[in-house]
């Protein structure tokens, strides 16, 4: 049964069932994926609505009510086709031939207000023909944990995909890595696309250009649109993604963030940031941090992240190369640290305060500052908000003032970088007009939120809910985050 035969859809009273669905993707035909059926839940609790994503889909909070929320995304009544998406990947370095949607579906495909197609996608909505062993379902600190970096991750200007909404659904979950039984839930992930590299992987394997023609003419018609007329189209996109995955990389570095499970199924062919697993926020400036504890070798470790992104690009050529010429590819492929070395200068001269700066000051500063957290271990989103927090004109009088009133105290083997930063930064500020003064205080205080998701302050809230059902102290961090607190 197709979307339009649905019984009632357009008459529904629940507002999500009226949005402007389009069936991008189902139209494509079923040799991408999987019609399934989602699972009936014992139970429907909804702890978390992401209003702030309403207005986007031409939604008003206000009128929207919970039950909406339950019954489409909890209950899934009146949607239909539900598309398990097919997909391979390459996962720790092995091609893995088993993957697909084994816990979620496509649950369908909103034009929004801003024009741009979304795909809601769930996580934790039963088995399908990829669930392989797995019992097809989210635990609910899982959902929790993908809520948060979403979130997070947005707001400190990472391009990511968001949650939408998440209901427990009152299920014993088994797991090896949380307190067992453990609790349930679904999840509705709002994304740019639920398109991999690993889609294009697997269509590589089974020898279909035809297939792999087809689908990047949809990538490029819906999420690379400005290209589709040109000539040189498959190039250029590919070229696009180049960029895209190289800035979004520099923007993980730069926000202190460890993805951890950057497999070629966890890589979005629309650059976007998705899939909150084992990820963490780096407490201290470490390369070598490693953030799931089942990365033995530190392969997806926080310094590896730009490496590990470059290698996915490249080894997205093989299935393109029915389309795109070899040389081309490698060409766009050269540029990867270009692009990334520029957003992470970028970004990271903002964290410190300036728009811009002039070449050898930024480049200077910028590798003054990374061997300083390095070295000192002192904490990476303390150090940048303590620069917020304390930041005054007194620091163009002496050295000796910058940062004085903050908590940061420098390790003793630290002390001769941090002495040095301090002079190089008092010289920077002078040599610039003093009407900067308020505009640094400004950027300052936009790029470094007092709220950082360190692994401390996620369990801090997941302590109440496993415990008492208190479910405060996360709407106060989520608060927090959203507000830039
Ligand atoms: N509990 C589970 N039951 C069934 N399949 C699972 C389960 N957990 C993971 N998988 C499958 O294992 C593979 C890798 O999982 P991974 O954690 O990267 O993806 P995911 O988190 O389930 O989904 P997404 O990438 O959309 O966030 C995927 O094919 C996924 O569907
Ligand atoms: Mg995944």
């Amino acid at each position: 049964m197709t979307l339009a035969e649905t019984p009632n859809y357009k008459n529904s009273s629940n507002p999500f069932l009226s949005l402007n669905y389009e069936s991008a993707l189902e139209s494509l035909g079923d040799d991408y994926y999987d019609e399934v059926a989602a699972e009936e839940f014992p139970q429907h609790i909804l702890r978390w609505r992401n209003d702030t994503l309403l207005p986007r889909l031409g939604l008003d909070p206000q009128v929207v009510k919970d039950e909406d929320f339950i019954t489409a995304f909890g209950k899934f009544q009146g949607r239909k086709p539900l598309l398990a998406l097919r997909y391979h990947g390459y996962q720790f370095g092995e091609y893995n031939r088993q993957l697909g949607d084994g816990r979620g579906f496509l649950y369908g495909q909103v034009r929004a207000t801003d024009g741009e197609l979304y795909d809601f996608g769930t996580k934790g909505s039963g088995r399908t023909p990829y669930s392989r062993g797995g019992d097809g379902m989210l635990t609910l600190k899982g959902g929790v944990r993908e809520v948060l970096a979403a979130e997070a991750l947005h707001h400190l200007g990472v391009r990511t995909s968001r949650c939408l909404s998440m209901i427990e659904t009152g299920l014993p979950l088994w797991r090896g890595d949380e307190p067992s039984p453990t609790r349930s839930c679904v999840m509705i992930r709002m994304s740019s696309s639920h398109i991999r590299f690993g889609t294009f992987e697997r269509l590589h394997f089974f020898q279909r250009p035809d297939l792999t023609k087809k689908l990047l003419d949809h990538v490029i018609e819906q999420y690379y649109r400005h290209l589709s007329a040109e000539q040189n189209k498959y190039a250029l996109f590919y070229a696009e993604l180049v960029k895209r995955v190289a800035e979004l990389v520099a923007q993980w570095m730069a926000a202190g963030f460890c993805h951890a499970v950057l497999n070629t199924d966890n890589m979005s062919i629309t650059g976007e940031s998705f899939d909150y697993g084992p990820y963490a926020f780096i407490p201290t400036y470490n390369p070598s941090f490693i953030a799931a504890y089942f990365d033995y070798y530190g392969r997806y470790c926080y310094g590896n992240q730009p490496s590990i992104c470059q290698l996915n690009l490249q080894m997205l050529q093989e299935p393109l190369k029915a389309i795109i010429e070899k040389e081309e590819m490698e060409a766009a492929l050269a540029m990867f640290d270009e692009y990334y070395q520029a957003e992470y200068s970028s970004l990271m001269l903002k964290k410190l305060g300036f728009e811009d700066l002039p070449h050898p000051e930024a480049g200077e500063l910028l590798n003054l500052t990374v061997e300083f957290l390095k070295d000192s271990q002192v904490g990476y989103h303390q150090f940048f908000y303590e620069m917020a927090r304390t930041f005054s004109s007194k620091w163009r009088d002496e050295p000796g003032f910058v940062l004085n009133n903050s908590d940061i105290v420098p390790a003793p083997g630290a002390s001769g970088v941090f002495d040095d930063w301090c002079i190089l930064y008092h010289q920077i500020l002078n040599d610039l007009e003093s009407n900067r003064i308020d505009i640094i205080a400004q950027t300052l205080a936009v790029h470094n939120p007092k709220t950082a998701l360190l692994r401390p302050v996620i369990e801090s809230i997941w302590e109440p809910i496993a415990q008492e059902d208190n479910w405060q102290p996360f709407y106060d961090l989520i608060n927090a985050i959203q507000s830039r607190g």
